[in-house]
């Protein structure tokens, strides 16, 4: 990835350092001695296993929750933030992994509304439109939050952080929503804000991408420190096997191919308008056969997110059909917004998500068992199928809704970005779940992700979006050519 060289100048005092920091929740032991120190200037990437602690030592760091435990010092002074309030004032911002902002306010409200008063909304636009032209994330700050797509939520709440002046930029999981080059976008920016002396904490899964960025690394295990240094003196082997705790199973397994199997999804002449009339998917034909897995590439608002919907069956194509099996299981993008109820238990998500077809008679002994159930076979880390969804980590949630999914036993799966927010270890699960589900009886899953490499490593029947036309791209004969994808991606060649 070409990213501007790592600068390696003198750094004083430590942005951030937080010792020996322990957390509760309960019977659940979130921190356990974790140490993070930050240097000024620098991006320091925060690793760890889905509920290793990472996201609960920046919500100490931010002030957001009090540690049980343990020192905290900004800048080389003790400090104890009550509130966010506090850590804001002192120049920390957060991006979290399930944004904040407000659906029906405009990005400059949004922004507004995170000074405390202390922003007028015309100092509000201004203040978007100056942080866009500092860092390439452009915004229009009159658009609704609620219209724009997940990525530029995302740069919406990154742009709010900086437009109250933080120089310290915490990150949770930032590139997880985002589309490669959006990354590199990300990344050159965030190496650019560190030259100028910033701070930024990167909770990440991408390893190699985290070695790439960063200055220094942090590894948590299990709620404590296991590995830190300089992120150039870092072997890749070494901070995965720091995460995992032990040897990974190579996952190994061959991409599969299109099949001549029966049809399990067939779309002709489908298209889907948006409410506002737009077209956003044009009469699309497409066939899916048992034994597939069809990977679906596409830049936001390409028209992936209306075609898996379709293929779902969660909306209706304005025109054309649609021949969909009768069981399909969904793991969509925003697991918070489409999947889960996060004041709901996980038993009490389990029964939600077939509902329908219970008719209001819920056996709760039985749901609890296929909790448990889908808790130990996705080693989903929860307090049991009776805790909050909101408790799990953010990787745990999405364990648990393409557990959930899975044990349906539907015909066919369509996923989103199934593996955002998980770590290594999941991740290779998660995969080999799917190509199963593919591969038994006469199954067939579709997948859209943002990782070229893992729809590579899924499949060689892959579709691309661009603006509203699903094309097929043909495998091309060297397997490690990625340009006919790059080409599709941006409309060229159509
Ligand atoms: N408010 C809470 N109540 C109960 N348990 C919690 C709460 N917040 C976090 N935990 C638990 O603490 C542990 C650490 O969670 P945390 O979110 O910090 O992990 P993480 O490393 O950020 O994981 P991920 O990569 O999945 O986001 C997990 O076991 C989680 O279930």
């Amino acid at each position: 990835m070409a990213v501007p060289a790592r600068a390696h100048g003198p750094v004083s005092a430590l942005a951030l350092a937080l010792t020996d920091i322990h957390k509760s929740f309960g019977d659940t032991r979130a921190l356990d001695g974790a140490t993070c120190h930050v240097r000024r200037g620098s991006i320091h990437a925060l690793l760890g296993e889905n509920g290793a602690g990472k996201t609960t030592l920046m919500r100490i760091a931010f002030g957001m929750i009090p540690a049980d435990r343990g020192t905290y010092e900004r800048s080389g002074r003790p400090v104890r933030f009550a509130s966010e309030r506090d850590s804001i004032s002192a120049g920390i911002g957060m991006v979290h992994q399930h944004f904040m902002l407000i659906p029906a306010f405009t990005v400059a409200e949004n922004v507004a509304l995170g000074g405390h008063g202390r922003f007028r909304a015309s100092d509000a636009v201004a203040a978007v439109r100056r942080v866009g032209e500092a860092t390439g994330l452009a915004l229009d700050p009159h658009a609704r939050v609620a219209d724009l797509p997940i990525g530029a939520q995302q740069r919406a709440e990154i742009v709010r952080a900086l437009a109250r002046n933080a120089d310290t930029l915490i990150l949770d999981e930032p590139t997880a929503v985002l589309t490669p080059s959006e990354s590199e976008d990300l990344y050159r920016w965030m190496r650019r804000f560190a030259a100028a002396g910033g701070t930024v904490v990167l909770i990440t899964h991408r390893v190699r991408e985290a070695l790439g960025v960063a200055d220094d690394v942090t590894v948590l295990r299990r709620g404590r420190t296991v590995l830190t240094g300089a992120a150039d003196a870092l072997e890749e082997n070494a901070v995965v096997a720091a995460i995992v705790g032990d040897a990974l199973a190579a996952d190994g397994a061959a991409p599969l191919d299109a099949t001549d199997g029966p049809v399990v999804f067939a779309l002709q002449g489908a298209s889907v308008r948006d409410a506002a009339g737009r077209v956003r998917l044009r009469a699309t034909d497409l066939v899916v056969r048992a034994g597939e897995v069809l990977g679906v590439l596409g830049v936001e608002g390409a028209g992936q997110r209306e075609l898996l919907r379709v293929l779902a069956g969660r909306i209706a194509p304005t025109s054309g059909s649609v021949q969909r099996p009768a069981t399909v299981g969904f793991v969509p993008e925003d697991r918070l917004e489409d999947a889960v109820i996060p004041e709901f238990t996980l038993t009490e998500n389990l029964a939600l998500a077939h509902a329908g077809t219970l008719r209001g008679r819920v056996d709760w002994a039985q749901e609890h068992r296929v909790a448990e159930r889908v808790i130990a076979q996705y080693d989903v880390r929860a307090a049991g199928a009776e805790a909050a969804m909101r408790s799990l980590s953010g990787g745990n949630q999405q364990r648990f809704v393409v557990g959930r999914e899975r044990h349906r036993a539907p015909q066919a799966l369509v996923a989103e970005n199934p593996t955002r927010g998980l770590d290594v270890r999941a991740t290779a699960r998660v995969l080999a779940t799917i190509r199963e589900l593919a591969r038994a009886g006469q199954g067939a899953a579709v997948v859209y992700s943002t990782d070229l490499d893992e729809i590579l490593a899924l499949t060689r029947r892959i579709v691309v979006c661009f603006d509203g036309t699903v094309r097929e791209v043909a495998p091309p004969a060297d397997p490690t050519d990625r340009s006919p994808y790059a080409r599709a991606l941006v409309g060229a060649d159509a």
